[in-house]
């Protein structure tokens, strides 16, 4: 865009105009903490939720459970945290019922994918698991085009193509963890389950945008916390019936006493599966409130290239040249997005001093 040109504010790609509420340096220091919160989150939760399985645990129910169930933690920062307060919006707000109805369709999504992620995990090797997880993206674009209207500028294309194949890259690596041997047809429901999982997921993230933007429309973080709580809760109870209805509640305690490393490192495994969990999925809901769904996966799939350095630390995994270049790619692809907000940013800076300069001379 020429220097003397209007800006547009329909050309921004993120959402930095409809978050008003905080100052431009706070709305940097979130999204800054959002990322980190995801990619320490997800490779601690990815990289304790294999350890659970090596060592013998072997409920999937318990997996996806552990994925929600620690969500009351959010009550902690949700009443710390002073939020702003909401400037009176000429638009009715949203009626309860409409409320619950998003929160408990969400949940139930947010449960779905859950469970066909834990599938995915236990019955695929971590480099076909990194590969099909890839086609998350793609799916996120198709679905951020048709229900968020999401604009793709260049930066945006190169870095969705370049993460995916720096996640594609792991699938190449010949030594990444995973069950060493499983049958054809448990291969066939792990590949199902996580493309299953990468599909509903992209739907999950685009869905939570367009309530953020279409319905719920507060500009405030404690909007990020109440739906991570409320569609944990659903997903949460819908787990808890899936353990007892399997019956898989039964399998719990001898999975305990025979866990590789004990009962109090099985409890622990859990608990702390638990805590990353939510550290990600707050990440997760808060990159969508910042910026957008299309964002929040982008990072996600980072975290997918970072996971083998917590393996390295966690487990003295082994580095090797593809796992450094597809981290490397990962970083390219991340830096091309941050790129983009800075222009967005730049962008937003220029429409408001031409709005002021508009006031001023009027
Ligand atoms: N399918 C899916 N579920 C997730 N839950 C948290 N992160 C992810 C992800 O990257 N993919």
């Amino acid at each position: 865009m020429a220097d003397n040109e209007e800006p547009n504010p329909t050309d921004i790609t993120i959402s930095a105009l409809s978050f008003r509420k905080y100052e431009r340096w706070q709305w940097w220091f979130l999204l800054a903490l959002c990322i980190a919160f995801l990619i320490v989150g997800q490779s601690g939760a990815v990289i304790l939720g294999r350890f659970y399985y090596d060592q013998g645990g072997n409920s999937t129910w318990m997996a996806t459970l552990v994925q929600t169930v620690a969500f009351p933690l959010l009550y902690v920062p949700f009443f710390l945290i002073p939020s702003p307060p909401e400037a009176s919006t000429s638009s009715a707000p949203p009626s309860i019922k409409i409320i619950v109805l998003i929160y408990f369709a969400l949940g139930l999504l947010l449960a779905a994918n859950n469970m066909m992620y834990s599938v995915g995990l236990l019955y695929l090797s971590a480099s076909t698991y990194s590969l099909i997880c890839a086609s998350q993206l793609a799916f996120n674009a198709v679905f951020s085009y048709f229900i968020n209207s999401e604009k793709f500028s260049a930066f945006i294309i190169n870095s969705a193509v370049i993460v995916t194949f720096s996640s594609a890259l792991l699938a190449v690596n010949e030594d990444s963890g995973g069950p060493s041997v499983v049958s054809g047809s448990k291969h066939i429901i792990g590949v199902l389950c996580t493309v299953g999982a990468s599909a509903v997921y992209s739907l999950l993230l685009c869905l939570m945008q367009l309530s953020f933007r279409k319905v719920l429309k507060k500009e405030t973080f404690s909007v990020v916390l109440e739906m991570q709580i409320y569609t944990s809760l659903v997903a949460s109870c819908a787990c808890i019936i899936g353990l007892f209805a399997s019956g898989e509640w039964r399998t719990l305690h001898g999975e305990m006493s025979s866990f590789g490393k004990g009962g109090v490192a099985y409890v622990m495994t859990l608990v702390w599966t638990a805590v990353s969990w939510q550290l990600t999925s707050v990440a997760v809901v808060g990159l969508i409130f910042l910026v957008s769904a299309l964002y929040s996966n982008v990072i996600s799939t980072v975290a997918l290239a970072v996971t083998p350095i917590a393996a390295l630390i966690v487990f003295h995994d082994k580095m090797n040249g593809v796992k450094i270049i597809s981290m490397l790619l990962a970083l390219w692809g991340f830096s091309s997005y941050i790129y983009q907000n800075y222009l967005d940013d730049l962008k937003a800076r220029r429409i408001a001093a031409s709005k002021t300069q508009n006031v001023s001379t009027c």
